[in-house]
């Protein structure tokens, strides 16, 4: 049976016109979508790909990743930083999927520690199984699907 991984992507990554500036040039969620479902499709694995400006929205695919998907792969965007966010439930939530061996990474498109970018911290686990890519643009998200893939067929 294929291996199913979900793609959660957060608040404001609708609109990706504003990483212009940081030479990732035209990019959209369409395209980080495409390219997503081309690599997953290559690999054998089927994929959910959803993007989300709503907390509880958030929180809800993130239980839906732990109960019902094999891996997780998540651009949590402003919540990274954000006062807003819920860090108790953030953390639960990936912490339940790394409990069960189950692959987490964290992707950003920009290099979130370059200067002039906002402070940002990622993802805190106690688990192993958390990984994180940042700053490569669509790539981030191709070498999160490829790291999520090996680490998934070392498992079966
Ligand atoms: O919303 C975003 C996008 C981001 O997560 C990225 O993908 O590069 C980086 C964050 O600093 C920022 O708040």
């Amino acid at each position: 049976m294929k291996k199913k991984l979900l793609i959660i992507n957060g608040p404001g990554l609708s609109d990706l016109s504003n990483f212009n500036e940081f030479g990732h040039d035209n990019l959209t969620l369409e395209k980080v979508q495409k390219k997503c479902l081309e690599t997953c499709d290559s690999l054998g694995i089927s994929v959910d790909f959803c993007q989300t400006d709503d907390q509880a929205e958030l929180s809800n695919y993130l239980l839906k990743a732990s109960k019902e998907f094999d891996a997780l792969i998540i651009n949590p965007a402003a919540y990274s930083n954000a006062a807003s966010l819920d860090p108790d439930l953030y953390a639960s939530n990936i912490e339940a999927m790394a409990n069960q061996k189950k692959p987490v990474i964290e992707v950003h498109i920009a290099n979130i520690f370059q200067k002039g970018v906002n402070i940002n911290s990622p993802i805190k686990a106690s688990e192993g199984n958390v990984g994180f890519v940042s700053g490569f643009g669509i790539h981030s998200y191709d070498l999160a699907i490829r790291a999520v893939n090996k680490q998934l067929s070392q498992k079966s």
